[in-house]
């Protein structure tokens, strides 16, 4: 395990020269630890594209803007550390607070523009500008001294996150290639997120509504019926015990809204957002739709 940017980029180097190829391929895994099968994929699909894998371990102060979010997220080094090893990472980053951000929380920060304030970013006031600062930082904590081609490994449960790094990447020319993964369910069909672990059985069960209402919106969508999103919506707002953030239908690469009402049918591939909180516990989902 690497904490410190210098013994990252050493220990990268090292892995990298080992391969004895002249450019050979290395994948970076961000997470903030308390893993799951979501971020086991994530490894996965690293570990089957790259001659070394890398994978971050840091719960990132500047993308929450809720303190009591911040201190009760869960912490799960050792059993984060067996799961990335049983996945085939080469190397895990474990930086302290103290070495990602030394002067105290950064001055200068990467901003996520107009898309950084809707959705998540609406609710989440900061939040997209701290999360592509810290991956911006991560991008280059991991660079080595060798050649090599660079990829990055996103779960594509965080969709506008992944929209926005691409973003990042090419508007800043970032050396690197974003891997989206699909979202891994459980058998329940709940989306995995560290933030489960707070869900009552009862909230658990509840929380099934966001999957529900996204599969009708693909069954319209593939059907060739009017979306109908304001149902959709009033089926996860009927739940009790959920309260609706947003529930929109987008672009997939932009983001911009979709007409999604009683009468519109898909003409393109879109993506189905939503959140809400479940017994007080904020839950994001999404799925595309194909007319
Ligand atoms: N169910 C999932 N399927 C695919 N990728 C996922 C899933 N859950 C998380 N990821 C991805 O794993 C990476 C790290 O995410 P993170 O550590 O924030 O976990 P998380 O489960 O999303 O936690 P939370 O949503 O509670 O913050 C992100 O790229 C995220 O999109
Ligand atoms: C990409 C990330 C690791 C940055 O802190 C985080 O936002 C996450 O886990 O999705
Ligand atoms: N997976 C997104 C990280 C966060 O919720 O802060």
């Amino acid at each position: 395990m690497a904490t410190t940017p210098a013994e990252l980029s050493k220990a990268v180097t090292e892995l990298l020269e080992a391969t004895g190829k002249d450019r050979p391929a290395l994948g970076l895994v961000p997470t903030m630890g308390a893993l799951h099968s979501g971020h086991a994929a994530l490894a996965q699909a690293a570990r089957a594209d790259n001659d070394v894998v890398v994978a971050s371990i840091f719960v990132n102060p500047l993308q929450f803007d809720d303190p009591a979010d911040l201190a009760r997220y869960p912490r799960t080094l050792d059993a984060d550390l067996d799961l990335l090893g049983q996945a085939g990472v080469d190397l895990v980053f474990a930086p302290s607070e103290a070495t990602m951000y030394p002067g105290g929380l950064p001055l200068v920060r990467v901003s996520s523009g107009g898309l950084g304030t809707r959705f998540e970013g609406a609710s989440r006031p900061g939040h997209f500008d701290g999360v592509l600062t810290v991956v911006a930082k991560l991008f280059h904590c991991v660079q080595p001294a060798v050649p090599a081609e660079f990829r990055a490994y996103f779960g594509q449960k965080d969709a506008q996150q992944v929209a926005l790094i691409r973003r990042m990447a090419a508007d800043l020319n970032f050396p690197v290639q974003i891997y989206p993964v699909p979202i891994v369910r459980a058998a329940d069909g709940l989306a995995e997120s560290s933030r489960n672990v707070f869900l009552s059985e009862a909230d658990r069960r509840s929380a099934l509504v966001l999957s529900r209402a996204l599969g009708r919106l693909q069954e319209n969508a593939s059907s060739r019926r009017p979306l109908d999103l304001p149902s959709a919506a009033a089926l996860v707002s009927a739940t009790p015990g959920v309260e609706l953030d947003y529930f929109e239908v987008v672009d997939p690469l932009t983001l911009e809204p979709v007409p999604a009402g009683v009468q519109d049918v898909l003409s393109g591939p879109a993506l189905a957002l939503v959140a809400a909180r479940v017994g007080g516990i904020r839950l994001i989902d999404n799925a595309e739709l194909h007319g």
